[in-house]
């Protein structure tokens, strides 16, 4: 056993302060250290000019085990999680077997907990197999070990409104929610990337931005209509935001997620043909970036997932069509919102926090995650420095996976340490 004192760190509020990690909490904080224990280790971190930040969480994340292992295991994409500044990461249920019973959901938790980097809180599937004509058990689910209260076909929209609204009804009985991956599977037939003049002139099939948006207003109205919890996954249209924004202001509860694909990078990357730029749904215009950037700015977007979709190079170095949809993000996300938002005046540290860490474990009810960094909390705590400057190297990831859409790119800030419950799981950028 070992407690920490983190020396000098800016909390997201600006002031600075130190903390004592003991017994896996925040045994003391300010400028009044608890006392060394007799008997006990005391290591000490110099964190000038680093936020401490509450434990990142990720509302979606991709960990391919069991079923694709050559993309990523639940030690690898936790690794990169916790590299990331992550304390705990929903893991996606579209694996093989897909994430349909207790006893798969029980398994990914099983593997989270032995690989120790961060928590891993599976996802369920809707419907088994993600075949959108039955509902899964998602009640055997709920009361697994595994405990299970956001359910998800993601990858695939749950399309019928009838087995829709009857999985809202059915999640209601556990607070639990639906995350919905929402793309309307007869407008994006075919589709490559953004419906424009751009796919018009590339010759690839476009995927148009009403795809999206009719199936979030559609499950806003039903949600609304039975009184259950909505959450949309990767937001990434203007008219998404408008029709999400509208949902709140009629009072329902509803929920939106953005990734930092979305608040970054824009369709004009499809013209390079390089498939590393594919991904589901697909980058958007600049003004569907802007309209993001304000949605998660004014709280209509409540939160930044990373949607984190390794895929082995087979599946990449290939024709666009032929490719897979889907990009690597743990590694990445906080120096993204840091570019996009937090550079650019948009957000502040306290908003980050409540984005990528309170507002994501909130909505999948991860009690122990998201909460305020002060004493008696959880010492689950991410030291980042805004002011590092990296090239991103796809060489230098723990993911199995080498599809970062930032290679070569330079990204501020860099994440120092990672702390799970006390315990270091990275130090000096590197894991533990
Ligand atoms: N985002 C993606 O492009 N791909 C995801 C599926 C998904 O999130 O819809 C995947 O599993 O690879
Ligand atoms: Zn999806
Ligand atoms: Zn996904």
């Amino acid at each position: 056993m070992t407690d920490h004192l983190i020396v000098n760190a800016t909390l997201p509020g600006g002031e600075v302060a130190d903390l004592v990690l003991r017994d896996g909490v925040i045994a003391s904080l300010g400028a009044e250290t608890a006392a060394p224990r007799d008997g006990v280790a005391l290591e000490t971190h110099d964190a000038r000019g680093l936020i401490a930040l509450p434990g990142l969480v990720d509302l979606h994340t991709h960990l391919r085990e069991p079923g694709r292992e050559d993309a990523e295991t639940v030690e690898t994409g936790t690794a990169a999680a916790a590299r990331g500044g992550f304390t705990a990461v929903h893991a996606m249920a579209n694996t093989d077997p897909v994430a349909d019973t207790a006893g798969v959901v029980e398994q990914v938790w099983r593997l989270g907990t032995e690989a120790g980097h961060c928590d891993v809180q599976p996802v369920g599937a809707v419907t088994v197999g993600l075949g959108g004509e039955r509902l899964a058990e998602l009640g055997a689910m709920a009361d697994s070990a595994a405990r299970v209260r956001v359910f998800s076909d993601d990858g695939k929209c749950v399309a019928d409104p009838a087995l829709m609204r009857r999985a809202l009804e059915y999640v209601r009985a556990f607070d639990g929610v639906v995350a919905q991956h929402a793309q309307e599977p007869r407008l994006t037939e075919g589709a490559q990337m953004n419906e424009g003049e751009l796919s018009g002139r590339l010759g690839l099939q476009g995927w148009p931005a009403v795809a999206e948006e009719a199936i979030i207003a559609r499950d806003c109205l039903l949600a609304a209509h039975v009184g259950s919890r909505l959450h949309v996954c990767h937001v990434s249209t203007a008219g998404s935001v408008e029709i999400v924004r509208w949902a709140k202001q009629k009072g329902w509860d509803v929920t939106a997620e953005a990734c930092p694909h979305h608040l970054l990078l824009t369709d004009e990357l499809a013209a390079t043909y390089d498939p590393t730029y594919k991904v589901n749904p697909p980058l958007r215009s600049a003004e569907d970036v802007a309209a993001l950037r304000a949605g998660l700015a004014d709280g209509t977007i409540d939160v930044v997932a990373t949607d984190h979709a390794p895929h082995p190079h087979e599946d990449k170095d290939c024709e666009w069509p032929a490719a897979a949809f889907g990009m690597t993000g743990l590694e990445t996300a906080l120096s993204v919102v840091q570019a996009t938002m937090v550079d650019t005046g948009m957000l502040d540290w306290a908003g980050v926090a409540e984005r990528m860490s309170a507002a994501p474990a909130r909505i999948g009810r991860l009690g122990g995650h998201g909460r305020p960094l002060a004493v008696g909390e959880p010492a689950n705590i991410t030291l980042y420095d805004p002011s590092a400057v990296r090239t991103v190297d796809e060489t230098r990831t723990a993911s199995l996976s080498r599809n970062t859409p930032y290679r070569g790119m330079e990204l501020p800030g860099r994440v120092v340490a990672t702390f799970l419950r006390g315990r270091p799981t990275v130090l000096d950028g590197e894991l533990v």
